[in-house]
């Protein structure tokens, strides 16, 4: 059963298709990885579906409902949800005010609810022990942590992360990739990411872009054996 899908998504750039024809559909309560080499449109098809990069022509559902011309924050409150960089993050508050500030945008002011929603959150990721600690003085990957803790404040029904790993140190990789997998299920998850450990470890399917276009989709081991993917990266092991 798919929560969001996209058809004959396209966007041109000019003369360049940053994507051509894309028809997706994410899996309700699985791990969907996107990956293809630099340039082959998946921030460009990100921005499609969030809502901040406008379609040239195709179509976005979301549950049933058609979200093409929704703006970003329409969707977000639908219960779409996504990470792009450590932009989100007020770096003057603390981490639990941070993540309460994105909880409100879902529960509203019930102090009593938002309290419940913080400690759960950040007990979830892992950082309910610096919950007092001013977001900007964490640690980059402590700060990416928040941002994920941020997003799930919100409960979101499809979450999207945009290369959560990067500048991650080896032993958060590895706490990233548990933290995905004891997520899905409760969400669904669309990873933009470019470590193929993670994507590998993680990714219940995985669409392949390559030039705008969808390349090939499979399982993990579909992918991993596929020639037009090993092709996509001139026989070099797939990066995102
Ligand atoms: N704002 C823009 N204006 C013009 N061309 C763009 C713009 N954004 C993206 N492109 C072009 O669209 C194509 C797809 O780019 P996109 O950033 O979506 O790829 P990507 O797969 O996310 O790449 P990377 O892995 O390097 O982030 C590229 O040829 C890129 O140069």
């Amino acid at each position: 059963m798919s929560i969001l899908e996209t058809r004959g998504l396209t966007k041109a750039y000019g003369g360049v298709m940053a994507n051509s024809d894309v028809n997706f559909k994410l899996t309700k309560g699985k791990v969907t990885a996107l990956i293809g080499p630099n340039g082959a449109g998946k921030s460009t098809f990100v921005g499609m579906v969030s809502g901040r990069t406008e379609a040239t022509s195709g179509q976005v559902f979301f549950e049933g409902q058609e979200i093409s011309h929704l703006p970003a924050h329409k969707r977000m409150q639908l219960g779409l949800a996504y990470t792009f960089q450590i932009t989100s993050i007020f770096p003057g508050l603390s981490v639990h005010e941070n993540v309460a500030l994105a909880a409100r945008r879902k529960l509203g002011k019930n102090p009593e609810a938002l309290e419940a929603k913080v400690q759960a959150v950040l007990t979830r990721v892992g950082i309910a022990d610096r919950a007092e600690q001013i977001a900007g003085d964490l640690s980059y990957g402590h700060q990416r942590i928040l941002e994920i803790a941020m997003g799930l404040a919100q409960d979101p029904h499809v979450f999207i992360l945009d290369e959560p790993t990067q500048g991650l140190a080896e032993s958060e990789v590895d706490d990233f990739i548990k933290l995905v997998r004891s997520l899905a299920g409760e969400t669904t998850i669309l990873l933009i990411e470019h470590n193929m450990k993670v994507v590998m470890e993680t990714a219940d399917f995985i669409t392949v872009l390559d030039q705008g276009m969808v390349l090939a989709e499979g399982t993990p081991a579909e992918i991993h054996a596929n020639a037009d993917v090993q092709a996509a990266y001139l026989g070099s092991t797939p990066h995102a």
